[in-house]
């Protein structure tokens, strides 16, 4: 049998204190007919007023990144004790905006993802190659170097999550054909196996423009459980419906 489907909206550095909240209330309003787990993953400074929201609800909350130290002097930095402590399931890592932005390397990346999980967190750890990888045909190897360099050398499959992001479908509309998600997917799974004995049941998302009149599409890509939503998650109407069309 295949790991329940997840689906997690990353929100980003978008929002006020008031679209949160009414961001969160729209979303557990409507969520009663969905059948997938749904996450979100708000700015740090938004995960209490949502937190508080969230608190009868089955949507699960994250954080956008994490620190690799339970506390000390790291200057604006969070831990992830404190996302645990605010009710956070899971973290997102290695996203490529973190990789690219702020030069996240695979070491930093490895290090934070056996930090969140030696504190109770899921990290949902990002891979995926660039425009200019992708045309020199190097997607699977980016992709073998991110995922054996990333995550922790062994590993259960409840442990972490995989979101494939190729860098070029995000927030550009343009998402790769559904072969193109399958082979990478299937390349993902077999290199998972050799860190985990249970690789078939690791949770494999992929994200890169996904609305809700692509989802369905999509989920017809081999290996895949669910999706890491940008831009879509940002109205409860879009993350809804992205989330039963992939139920
Ligand atoms: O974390 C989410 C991804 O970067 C995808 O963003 P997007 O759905 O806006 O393309």
């Amino acid at each position: 049998m295949a790991p329940r489907s997840l689906i997690v909206g990353n929100w980003k550095m978008n929002m006020n204190c008031l679209s949160s909240k009414a961001l969160v209330v729209n979303i557990t309003r409507n969520v009663r007919s969905i059948a997938i787990e749904l996450a979100i993953c708000p700015p740090f400074v938004y995960l209490l007023p949502v937190s508080l929201l969230l608190s009868s609800s089955k949507v699960v909350l994250g954080g956008q990144d994490c620190h690799n130290y339970k506390s000390g002097a790291h200057t604006g930095d969070i831990a992830p004790e404190m996302l645990v402590d605010l009710g956070c399931t899971y973290v997102i890592l290695g996203h490529s905006e973190r990789r690219t932005y702020h030069s996240e390397n695979n070491a930093v990346i490895r290090s934070k993802a056996k930090a969140a999980i030696r504190a109770g967190l899921i990290p949902i750890i990002c891979v995926g190659e660039t425009e200019i990888e992708r045309s020199a045909g190097k997607a699977l190897e980016v992709v073998d170097n991110q995922i054996r360099g990333s995550l922790p050398e062994q590993i259960n499959s409840n442990d972490v999550v995989i979101a494939y992001e190729p860098v070029w479908a995000i927030g550009t509309n343009c998402i790769p054909n559904i072969e193109y998600i399958s082979t990478i997917h299937s390349h993902i799974r077999k290199i998972l196996s050799d860190i985990c004995c249970d690789a078939v049941n690791i949770r494999l998302l992929y994200g890169g423009s996904v609305k809700p009149d692509n989802a369905k599409k999509l989920m017809s890509a081999v290996n895949i459980n669910g999706a890491l939503v940008g831009s879509a998650s940002l109205q409860a109407e879009d993350f809804l419906a992205i989330a039963k069309e992939m139920s």
